[in-house]
């Protein structure tokens, strides 16, 4: 079977829409659902000079891989016309009504997973909608109290314990329920879809070296070893806690199979140094599938055709193969 895939181009006026049209230019082992805005598609394919024939979706035909220049679409309309660059907070609802359609339409087994685009978080706010990420977003869609954002590259995996929270949120933020429900969520989707029957995960520390024995920080002692301890004790391969400045150096990571880190800014920049436009994001403890690019809006580069497809790509065929190997 031919898995289906529901993509949201996500920020109207950021380079997500042209990175659809695209990928829309290949040949790909799968149907791609465009849940977007059929115009705007439209519009950027014109405006890249590229080729682009949209049919609305059917789901009561079988799915096949779509052709090259041609997606299947699952029509949303945008409130305002969409200027590349330029954010307008009319378009905020359309932002997360496609993400609700695409959401949903996995839930329901139309489609087998979901890839999304780059939102400008910011503009959502502006608009007076209380949102921090996908990540929040679709836990809360999907009915599940934890979920953990995880990036990957072809070198490295790198999960994160917070979100999308202020820094000075983090402390509090780390318990031993949050952390324990971390590595449990992670452990099982490294097993499951990804393979590896006895996960080696690499916690870091949250203060510097670690928190030095307790003169700089106490979160490790208090919190993170007893917890790693206690999984342990449940037969988790654990390494750490570590300090996070020397823990992403080869000998350390030549020895797990991912990294967790305690905040977005803790892990996420090591990995994009090493691979930003060919990384990609997983939402782990989902019921669904969803991947996702490495980077923003770009909104600078919004309209130009010089936004890389790279990570789009990539992560569509993270999605691709996850779908298939779910059904197995
Ligand atoms: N998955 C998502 O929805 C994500 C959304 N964002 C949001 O994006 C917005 C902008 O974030 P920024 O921090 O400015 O990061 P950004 O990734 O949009 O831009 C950072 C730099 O990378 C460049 N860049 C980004 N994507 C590129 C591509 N495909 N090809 C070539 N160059 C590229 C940009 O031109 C810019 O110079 C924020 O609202 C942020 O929350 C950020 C990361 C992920
Ligand atoms: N830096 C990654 C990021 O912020 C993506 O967040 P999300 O929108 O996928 O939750």
């Amino acid at each position: 079977m031919t898995p289906r895939i529901a993509v949201t181009p996500g920020e109207p006026a950021g380079v997500g829409p042209e990175l659809l049209v695209q990928l829309a230019q290949q040949q790909h082992p799968a149907e791609l659902v465009a849940v977007a805005d059929p115009q705007l598609l439209q519009q950027r394919a014109t405006a890249l000079n590229l080729p682009l024939i949209l049919e609305p979706f059917d789901v009561s035909l079988p799915p096949s891989p779509s052709a090259p220049g041609s997606l299947k679409v699952l029509h949303q309309k945008l409130a305002s016309p969409a200027q590349p660059g330029k954010l307008d907070t009319a378009n905020a609802h359309y932002v997360l009504d496609c993400l609700r359609s695409a959401t949903d339409a996995c839930l329901s087994g139309d489609c087998n997973a979901m890839l999304t685009g780059p939102v400008q978080k910011s503009v959502i706010n502006d608009a007076g909608i209380p949102f921090s990420g996908h990540t929040e977003f679709l836990a809360e869609r999907c009915g599940v109290d934890k979920v953990v954002m995880m990036l990957a590259s072809d070198k490295m995996r790198v999960a994160l314990v917070t979100t999308h929270i202020p820094l000075s949120a983090v402390p509090t933020a780390i318990t031993h329920t949050s952390l324990n429900r971390t590595l449990q969520i992670l452990q099982g989707e490294l097993q499951q879809r990804f393979g590896l029957p006895q996960p080696r995960i690499m916690v870091l520390g949250l203060n510097p070296h670690a928190g030095e024995g307790g003169h700089m920080g106490r979160e490790e002692i208090d919190v993170i070893i007893p917890c790693l301890n206690a999984l342990r004790e449940q037969g988790m391969t654990l390494i750490g806690p570590l300090p996070a400045d020397t823990a992403f150096t080869p000998r350390h990571l030549d020895q797990c199979d991912a990294v967790l880190a305690m905040y977005h800014d803790q892990g996420l920049p090591v990995l994009k140094y090493q691979s930003f436009g060919q990384g990609i994001n997983i939402t782990l403890g989902l019921p669904i599938i969803r991947t996702s690019v490495d980077h923003g809006t770009a909104l600078d580069l919004a309209g130009s055709g010089r936004a890389d497809v790279g990570s789009m790509l990539t992560a569509l065929n993270a999605a691709i193969s996850m779908a298939n190997h779910s059904r197995n």
